[in-house]
């Protein structure tokens, strides 16, 4: 080898050296094992390299950078999965803005592609903070814009707007039963359904909520009425029977005394009979004492007839009480009952309401801990439900939302549950069905729903929904199912709509 292949060499090793310490300072930081070998690999080729201690120092470097690999790939899925939740939590909290909404689902999408390299989750994580910050903003930023031709589409778009106007909608629905000529809800119904802007829609808030307050004003004195009036006849029946007892006892006395006049009425005619020196005064002492007796037992049969003549009023007036009692609290239970019913229906659908899938769902769970058997719960949404409200109108989206839940009432077995979960999502409760059974009979309400003829001003119009199904197992409560349901709705969502993804 002469000089001038010796020197290129030289200097072929120092730019290895370099290179080598260069890529070294990459993966310092990974873990302290790894660090600490670095700054010997990195000794070892600097100045003049040490290629013998410097191998011995990469073979270390290697073992430990592929178990390092294993630790990454771990930390990068559990990553996504984070990632991926937040993505659906944002889409939820922003499912008013269409732009907003469709970027979660590319970012859901893109979560869902193989993640390659660290560096693809570094953009990962930068889409999403550009996503949760654009989010920000939009919330943060209500929706006048400054030229008032701007307006209408901003008010629009305005997910605070979208979200008082559908809250309006179901509270004047509710009312719409109770109070169905109110002159005042008609005219809000009517303006409603013609679009209102942001004024006429606080003003409306008010006259609703003015009217919510003087209805539980006077729900609450008229329970007042019913209790004051159950309190009254109460009293009554107290003094009655406080009268009654007395009577008893006066007449107990009256009883004692006559008793006791009679029995000495007795002892003087014994005495006589003793005592008497002639039949004739004898005679004359008994008739005294028997007429004696005589009046007593008429006077005591006297009092005993007036007395019962007595109790027999008390005892019909508080008869007369009680019934009175019965009809108030039977009433009153009737005025409960059918309160507590409304509270747990859904005043647009009549279906019950989510307090009510609630409570079904807590009673159901305990069955299925109890027997074991099947309890499948399924959340079906209905699809691009907002560009009906928009196309055709709020009143459009209502009377969807109404032939959809009667539909899919109309499906179940009489075993099921049905509830409005909220805006244009269902939950369904199907007990004891396999998972075959399960996506059959979803199967069947979701092709049948989707050939219901729909027609707002006259276009014909196909309604679908999504559905995500599950069945509880070892160790669910009814959050983990209804998220697990809920994910699978979104799956359904991401991979088309109109479809079923369950179990
Ligand atoms: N008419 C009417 N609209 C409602 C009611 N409750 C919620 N909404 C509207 O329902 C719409 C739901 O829209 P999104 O959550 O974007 O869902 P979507 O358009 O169905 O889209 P996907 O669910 O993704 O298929 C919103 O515009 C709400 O204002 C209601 O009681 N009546």
């Amino acid at each position: 080898m002469d000089a001038k292949q010796v020197n290129s060499y030289k200097q072929q090793n120092s730019l290895l050296s370099q290179f080598i310490v260069r890529l070294s300072a990459f993966y310092e930081g990974f873990s302290s094992d790894i660090d600490k070998e670095l700054i010997v690999l990195r000794r070892h080729l600097s100045g003049t390299p040490n290629f013998t201690l410097a191998t011995v120092s990469i073979n270390k470097l290697n073992r430990a950078i592929q178990h390092q690999e294993v630790t990454l790939n771990k930390y990068a899925s559990s990553t996504v999965a984070k990632l991926e939740s937040a993505i659906k939590a944002l889409q939820k909290a922003v499912f008013d803005d269409e732009q907003l909404k469709k970027k979660a689902t590319e970012q859901l999408i893109a979560l869902n592609q193989p993640t390659g390299d660290i560096f693809s989750l570094y953009r990962l994580f930068q889409h999403a903070i550009d996503l949760h910050q654009n989010a920000l903003a939009a919330k943060l930023t209500p929706s006048l814009p400054p030229q008032d031709e701007g307006r209408e589409a901003a008010k629009i778009a305005n997910p605070l707007y979208q979200s008082i106007l559908a809250e309006l909608n179901q509270l004047i629905e509710s009312y719409a039963q109770k109070r169905s000529d109110d002159p005042q809800l008609i005219d809000i119904k009517a303006r409603l359904s013609q679009g209102m802007d942001e004024d006429g829609l606080l003003k409306s808030c008010v006259v609703v909520l003015r009217m919510i307050v003087q209805d539980a004003m006077s729900e609450a004195s008229l329970t007042g009425k019913v209790i004051q009036g159950l309190h009254s006849s109460l009293d009554k029946v107290s003094s009655d029977l406080q009268l009654s007892v007395e009577d008893s006892r006066s007449q107990y006395e009256q009883r004692k005394a006559s008793s006791a006049e009679i029995q000495s009425h007795i002892e003087n005619i014994e005495e006589a009979v003793h005592h008497s020196e002639s039949f004739e005064s004898l005679k004359e002492y008994t008739q005294f004492s028997v007429k004696h007796i005589a009046n007593t037992l008429s006077q005591q049969s006297k009092n005993d007839s007036e007395g019962h003549a007595h109790l027999l009023e008390l005892l019909s007036s508080m008869q007369t009480q009680i019934t009175k009692l019965q009809r108030q609290t039977q009433t009153y239970k009737k005025r409960l009952a059918e309160q507590v019913k409304q509270n747990q229906t859904d005043p647009l659908t009549r279906l019950p309401n989510r307090q009510a899938y609630n409570e079904k769902l807590n009673h159901a769970y305990q069955q299925w801990q109890k027997s074991g058997q099947n309890l499948a719960v399924a959340v079906v949404d209905i699809d691009n439900f907002k560009r009906i409200n928009d196309k055709f109108g709020h009143a459009a989206g209502d009377r969807t939302l109404q032939v959809v839940g009667r539909h899919l009432k109309q499906h179940l077995s009489p075993g099921d549950f049905i509830a409005r979960w909220g805006g244009e999502e269902f939950v369904l409760l199907l007990p004891d069905v396999s998972n075959k059974q399960l996506t059959d009979r979803l199967e069947t309400i979701r092709s049948s729903l989707a050939q219901l003829p729909f027609k707002f001003k006259q276009e014909k119009v196909t309604i679908t929904a999504s559905f995500g199904a599950t069945q509880f197992k070892q160790g669910d409560t009814p959050d983990t199912v209804f998220e697990r349901a809920d994910s699978f709705l979104y799956k359904a969502k991401r991979e088309g709509r109109n479809q079923i993804v369950s179990d």
